[in-house]
Order: structure tokens, then sequence, then C-alpha cells
């Protein structure tokens, strides 16, 4: 690592979540050669400051550094680009390219449901994002709304995966362990509930739940507590909705089979994704029709699905209900919550005493999903205690221990430099920003009837009008012009139509016109002498030269009249 701290200037947090506070920021220099993407003075990045727990653990800190060469090389038109990874005295974060659009979720609250095929075509770009991280031998893991960032580019909306790796990074022994899952209830696989080991698969589970909220506004498994939740992952079938086409039915079936050996692998649910959205189109010619009512052919699992890596140095399974506090399972449930850290419902404990394994900062409470790290706790950073700073390696005495050496190492490349703030009564890192709480130029929401151009194709159950044609993907990292430093933030706009249907407004417009010239046709033939005219065969313009003629004839016998007085 390098000193990187004082490239960025932390302005306005963007929101927070489980792991920590993501902040609009602006770069200061020029970044080192080090960073993936040496960025421009004055450019603005988002920054990700992830939580003292995270930061002050030093397996997490030791995961961090280690996984940095993945988080900065994972590059794909849908996944958010990490830019840098910052170390600098007890701050850790990762530095992103900034998104301008909401996060899935926050769009689905304000704009409704998807038709089939926008939720077809908008999945199947996320699945994009997964074939290529799984390729890569990384899994996501933590698959939500909350963490697709929806980029608004030459008036379409492009979604973009993010939080790749925080998963990973949380999946520290502190905090989790070997029958706990790192994940959001309403979207976690069964295997991962179970604490059976996870593949990639996991990630195709979250697609299909993911598929099944845009289509109908909810996930498929809902319940008063998470644990209820987890527990229909496990055992229930998900209820067909009756929106659902049957070619996308069986595509959300096959992703949230119980098995993960029988969900399609991520390539394959893109591809098919796209026959079922050309398919189930009301412009869908017959062999479009066919493919997609054969998309089951092309749900083909994974042969080689890429493992989740074992928690290193992870305590026995059977430790971890001696330090959960008990008697939390049956704390509201938000499906909608952070990430959580959550025990397993089976396993060695079994879900039978449920009441004895969920940790007090459960679901409920997305700000504080964090366990509490008791004194003692394996793998927990104690400063007096082994392996704390001034500790020596219990394997050799005279050597730091590995963690130290490496943590110590990047602090000092860093200790020249130092976060630098706006205003120091203002520190950002001190205050305690609410999700989404401060966007200080977003525009005011407006009620929804003022706005009817921007909600998305409404919800039907039939097969959609909309012929998408999935847009060419932009330059997408084509320099973008600069902002003065401070200048304020455009107002965020979403489009009208996502999936724009060609010619729409055209037919429209003719429509209209054509209504018009037949009422208009229709009043001139009632309310005219038109119809007489055609009856007696009389031509416009003889009828016209008869008027004339009158009107002579009447004007010539007034003027002779009044000549005779
Ligand atoms: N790269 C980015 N650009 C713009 N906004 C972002 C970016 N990353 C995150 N955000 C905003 O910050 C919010 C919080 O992000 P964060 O990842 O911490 O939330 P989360 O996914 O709900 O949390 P978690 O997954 O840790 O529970 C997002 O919902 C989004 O609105």
């Amino acid at each position: 690592m390098r000193p990187v701290g004082s490239k960025y200037l932390l302005e306005e947090p963007l929101g927070r979540g489980a792991t920590g506070t993501v902040w609009r920021a602006r770069q200061r220099e020029t970044a080192g050669a080090e960073a993936a993407v040496a960025g421009q003075p004055g450019e603005t990045v988002a920054i990700k400051v992830l939580k003292e727990e995270l930061a002050s653990d030093p397996d997490i800190v030791m995961r961090f550094l280690r996984e940095r060469s993945v988080l900065l090389r994972l590059t794909h038109p849908n996944i958010v680009r990490v830019r840098d990874l910052v170390v600098e005295g007890d701050l850790l974060a990762l530095v992103m390219d900034l998104v301008d659009g909401p996060d899935l979720h926050r769009y689905l609250r304000e704009n409704g449901t998807f038709s089939p095929v926008a939720a077809s075509l908008l999945t199947a770009q996320v699945a994009d994002a997964l074939a290529a991280s799984h390729a890569d031998g990384v899994v996501h893991r933590d698959l939500k709304p909350a963490n697709v960032l929806l980029r608004q580019y030459d008036g379409q909306m492009y979604p973009m995966l993010t939080d790749f790796g925080i998963a990973r990074l949380a999946d520290s022994p502190g905090l989790t362990r070997t029958h706990e899952f790192v994940g959001t209830p309403a979207y976690v696989a069964p295997e991962s509930a179970e604490g059976r080991p996870q593949t990639s698969a996991v990630d195709v589970y979250g697609a299909g739940i993911l598929l099944y909220e845009l289509v109908t506004g909810r996930p498929p498994f809902s319940g008063a507590t998470a644990l209820e939740v987890l527990h229909q992952h496990l055992s229930a079938e998900p209820r067909r909705p009756s929106t659902v086409p049957d070619p996308l039915w069986t595509v959300m079936e096959r992703c949230l089979r119980k098995n993960p050996d029988e969900r399609p692998s991520a390539e394959n649910l893109a591809r098919a994704l796209r026959v079922v959205a050309e398919g189930v189109g009301v412009h869908a010619n017959p062999a479009q029709i066919a493919a997609a009512e054969g998309v089951a052919a092309l749900l083909a699992p994974d042969p080689a699905p890429a493992p989740v890596p074992d928690v290193p140095g992870a305590p026995d399974a059977n430790s971890a209900t001696q330090v959960l506090p008990p008697n939390t399972a049956q704390a509201a449930y938000d499906p909608n919550a952070a990430t959580s850290f959550l025990p397993h419902t089976a396993g060695p404990q079994g879900a039978a005493d449920p009441t004895t394994v969920l940790p007090s900062t459960g679901a409920a409470d997305p700000t504080t999903v964090m366990p509490p790290m008791p004194q003692g706790r394996p793998g927990q950073y104690d400063p007096q205690g082994p392996y704390g700073q001034n500790q020596q390696n219990p394997q050799n005495p005279d050597q730091p221990h590995p963690w130290q050496t490496q943590l110590r190492a990047a602090r000092d490349r860093n200790e020249q430099t130092q976060v630098q703030y706006l205003d120091p009564n203002e520190d950002p890192l001190r205050r305690r920003p609410q999700r989404q709480a401060a966007r200080p130029q977003h525009q005011p929401q407006q009620p929804r009837q003022q706005q009817p151009q921007q909600r998305p194709a409404p919800r039907r159950s039939t097969p959609q009008p909309e012929q998408y044609s999935p847009p060419p993907q932009p330059q997408r990292y084509a320099p973008e012009p600069q902002r003065p430093a401070r200048e304020p933030r455009p107002p965020r706009q979403r489009s009208a139509n996502p999936m724009k249907i060609p010619g729409l407004g055209c037919l429209k417009g003719c429509l209209f016109t054509i209504v018009i010239l037949v009422v208009a046709s229709w009043l001139i033939w009632e309310l005219t002498p038109l119809h007489t005219w055609v009856g007696q065969g009389k031509g416009y313009w003889d009828q016209i030269s008869d008027w004339a003629g009158s009107v002579s004839d009447w004007v010539k016998n007034l003027n002779s009249s009044s000549g005779g007085n």
C-alpha cells in the first residue's frame, strides 16, 4: 500500500450499510501507480469507509490487504470498479467509481415493479457480471437490490453490481464462524443458511430472488423474523406469481432450486433471460416464441462452480453458540435490512433450538448488525492480548506476528499523509449519517402522478409489448468531463423508460392524428350541406358558382329597387 489518504476528500455521505458508510468524495491528486485507476484532481469518486469493527479486526485487515489485487482487477461493464484501497491509521476504505443513479432497492420502492421483459433484461446484465466474476473465482455472496446501482448513460439505465468482496472481507473468524453466514436473509441460499459448502451457485440463487422481486415487488420468502425466512429458504417452495409468463417462471424456478447443482450457471442464466425477453414480447415472431418456450434446455448447471474458500483460522463450529447472545430469533424482521451476520439454522445446533443461536444484533437492526465481540473471542484483535500491537508471535517470540508486519508496513507508508476534511467541525468520519440521509443535490421526491414518464413499463399479466434489443454497452471508462471543485452535483434523473420501446412516440402521434381526421370528416359531413350536394350529384364548384350567381342577383335586385325609389 502507499500513501493515498491525502488523495481524497470526503464530501458527503451517500448511504450507510452493515459494513460501512459510502461517501461521495473528490480526488485531490492523481493517485500513484499502485491504484488501479490513477484518477484526476477534481474527479468525483465514491469511497466506502469500512466500519471500525472491521478496521480494527486484524483478520479483516489481513484479508483486505491480501484481496486487494482481486478487487482491483475485477472489471466488467456491469461491475462497479474498485479504483483503490486505502489503509490509513485505523481507516480501511475502498475507492470506487461514483455511480450516478439510485440503487435498485430504492428504484423499486419509488417506481414500482418491472415488466417481465424489462426484469429479464436487467437481470441478464447482472448475470453477465456474475459470470465474469465467477470465471475469476470470485463469488459475490450478497446479491440484493441495494447492491445493484443503476447507472444512467445516454438516456438508458445499466445495472452495476457493487460490494464485491465485501462479504468475503467481512467473513472473518472475528465476526463470523463456520456455522454462520454473511448475507441478507431474504436473499440467502439454502446451503448458506445451513452451513453447507457454498459455491458460485449461491449468487445464481440470489439472482433468482432478485428477478422475482423485480417482477412482483417482494422476494419469494418472507416472515416475521429472520429465522422464519431462513426456514422458508430451506423447506418452502416459491409460489408462482400470476404475472409471470411460463418461460420466465421456468428460469426463476430453476434458479431457486434448493439443490445448488440444479441451478444454471450465471452465463447460461444470462443467455436464457435474453431468449425469454425476446420470446415474451408482443412483437415476438414464432421462432422467438418457440425458443422461449424451450428455455429449460438452456439452463444447464455450471460443471465447475467457483467455490467459496474456507475461512482461514475459523474456530470449531461448536464454539459459536457459546458466544452468541440468546433469544433474539423473534426480533422483527425487515426483508430489506442490510447485510447480516447470522448463525445458521441447522448444523450441529440445528434449527430445533432457534432461540439460542441468533446474535442480539440480528437483521432487525440494520445499523447494528455486527454481533458484539466479547473479550478473548477467537480472531478478535485485542491490543493488550495475544497478537495485539506490541505483542509477539507465539510461534516465534522474537518475531512480530505476520499481520503486525503487514499492517505496520502499510501504515508506515501512509504516515506522511492524512485524510483531509472539508471542515474540522464537520469531520465526516465522526458523523453518524443515516442511510440516504444527505443527498443535498437530490431533487425532492415528486408525487408519482407528476412524473408518469419516469415509471418503468407497468406490470402486466400478458406478454409484454416491449421489443427490447440490448443496448450497446457504453464505453465504460471513457474519461468524463471534469467538474470544478465543489460544483453542485446535477440532480439525478431517472429515465422514464429504461428499456426504450422504439417508435412508441411516433405510433402514438399517428394514432392521434388519425382520430382527429376521422372526427373532423364526420363533422364536415354532418354539419355542412355536403351530403345534399353529393345526393344531387352536384360538384363543389357548381354549388359555389350557383351561390355566387344568387348573391349577385340579389345585389342587383337591391340596387334596382333602391334606384326606382
Ligand atoms: N459506487 C457508488 N456510487 C454511488 N453511490 C453508491 C456507491 N456505492 C454505494 N452507494 C450508495 O451508498 C449506499 C450504501 O451502500 P452500502 O454498500 O454501504 O449499502 P448496502 O449495500 O445496503 O450495505 P451492506 O451491503 O453493507 O448491507 C447504496 O445504497 C448506494 O445508494
